[in-house]
């Protein structure tokens, strides 16, 4: 995931203008903005929509999107991402979610989701990891796969906000 300019974690992703450009054209324009130009190496398309949410008291509909990246295309985006056009700015860094629970019991995942989370960003790791991970008996050992996620978004006259996150194991 990534921390916010307003502390809280999130999702990279942003606004789109669906009069000039498309859900998922959006939301790659922000991928590069945020992650800079190692997200150029892949493409979030139509079939990695996972699910859309209305944002109460909000005229704005988030879109979730899951792509599964190459380990190697996952460290070009950790090393490059300090050099990304919004780094510093609305992305203060990339934050990796430890998968495993220490034997303390609360270390790890569960000391992680203890964080403040913007939005349904904490329900959409959840349900991500329920969908994606829980079956591959991903839940274990501080030494074993490890998930980052990353975001996107501009602003128009619809506000369509893309969440993306990206992950591998
Ligand atoms: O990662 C996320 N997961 C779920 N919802 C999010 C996430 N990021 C942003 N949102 C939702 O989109 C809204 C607008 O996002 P953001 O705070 O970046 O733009 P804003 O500065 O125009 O309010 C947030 O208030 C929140 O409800």
């Amino acid at each position: 995931m990534q921390m916010r300019f307003d502390g809280r974690l999130g999702f990279p992703g942003g606004f789109v203008t669906l009069q000039n450009e498309s859900l998922e054209d959006g939301l790659n324009r922000e991928l590069r903005e945020e992650l800079g130009d190692a997200a150029a190496a892949f493409r979030v398309e139509r079939a990695d929509h996972r699910s859309s949410r209305t944002v109460s008291g909000r005229r704005i509909v988030t879109h979730f999107y899951v792509r599964r990246l190459t380990l190697e295309q996952l460290a070009a985006v950790e090393i490059g991402a300090p050099h990304a056009k919004d780094h510093g700015l609305e992305v203060l860094g990339l934050v990796r979610v430890p998968l495993y629970t220490l034997q303390d019991g609360v270390g790890g995942l569960p000391a992680f989701l203890e964080n403040t989370f913007i939005g349904t960003a904490r329900e959409q790791l959840l349900e991500a990891l329920r969908s994606k991970l829980s079956t591959r008996g991903a839940l274990q050992g501080p030494m074993g796969p490890e998930l980052r996620i990353f975001v996107f978004g501009r602003e128009g006259e619809q506000r369509e906000c893309f969440l993306c996150w990206a992950w591998h194991l």
